[in-house]
């Protein structure tokens, strides 16, 4: 019961004192998009960047996660949604430890990417949008999912028979399109507040 659970933050060392050790501020790039947009890559490009420049960032992707921690989930709006909790709850943990968290998940629906910012708080929170036509994504088909999708063979697929929302109001739109993965990469990491 949550009213007999007492956290220990006072005794711990704080985020103030890890991120003054670390040089830089902690925080979560949300990265959002469809299968295919560029999500992972743009992501490891980054993540490989930052590495090179002193800064601890750590990448969590929706495929590993649902290889361990999540593999109990599916792919109907409830799993989702759950899927994306426990991420956010996982990310704020990481964003304690000073660490800049690129978070890679489709997270489709506007609602839950509010819930998401909730759990880890809007001044911590950076929206970025992996913006790639569906034709672009269907033509990439990286893993083939588009076609199984497109056959009949995988249901509730993201832009085919299950919804996407583009973020409204994202920290950065990175149209894909027009952008090489080395100069997608850097434009976020220069909009970073670190
Ligand atoms: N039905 C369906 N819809 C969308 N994606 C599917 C589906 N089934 C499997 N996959 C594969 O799972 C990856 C998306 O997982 P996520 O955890 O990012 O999804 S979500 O945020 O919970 O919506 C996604 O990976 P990415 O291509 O990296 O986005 C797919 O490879
Ligand atoms: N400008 C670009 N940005 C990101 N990915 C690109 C770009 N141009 C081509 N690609 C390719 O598109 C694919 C994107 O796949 P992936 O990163 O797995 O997407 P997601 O994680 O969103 O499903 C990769 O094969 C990548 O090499």
């Amino acid at each position: 019961m949550a009213e007999n659970i007492h956290p220990i933050h006072d005794r711990l060392v704080q985020r103030n004192e890890r991120e003054a050790a670390n040089g830089h501020r902690g925080g979560v790039v949300w990265m959002t998009g469809l299968s295919g947009s560029g999500k992972s890559t743009i992501a490891a490009a980054a993540e490989r960047k930052l590495f090179e420049r002193g800064i601890f960032a750590q990448v969590l992707d929706g495929d590993n996660v649902r290889h361990g921690l999540n593999a109990n989930l599916g792919f109907s709006l409830e799993d989702r949604v759950e899927n994306t909790r426990r991420v956010a709850e996982v990310a704020k943990l990481f964003v304690q430890t000073g660490c800049l968290v690129i978070c890679s998940f489709v997270s489709p629906t506007r609602e839950l990417r509010a819930a998401v910012q909730a759990i880890i708080g809007a001044e911590d929170f950076f929206e970025v949008y992996v913006n790639t036509p569906l034709e672009i994504c269907e033509r990439r088909d990286v893993k083939g999912l588009y076609a199984k999708a497109r056959a009949g063979e995988l249901k509730n697929f993201t832009g085919i028979d299950s919804p996407y929302e583009a973020p409204e109001h994202p920290f950065l739109d990175l149209k894909t399109a027009e952008l090489t993965i080395d100069q997608a990469a850097d434009i976020l990491i220069e909009s970073l507040p670190l």
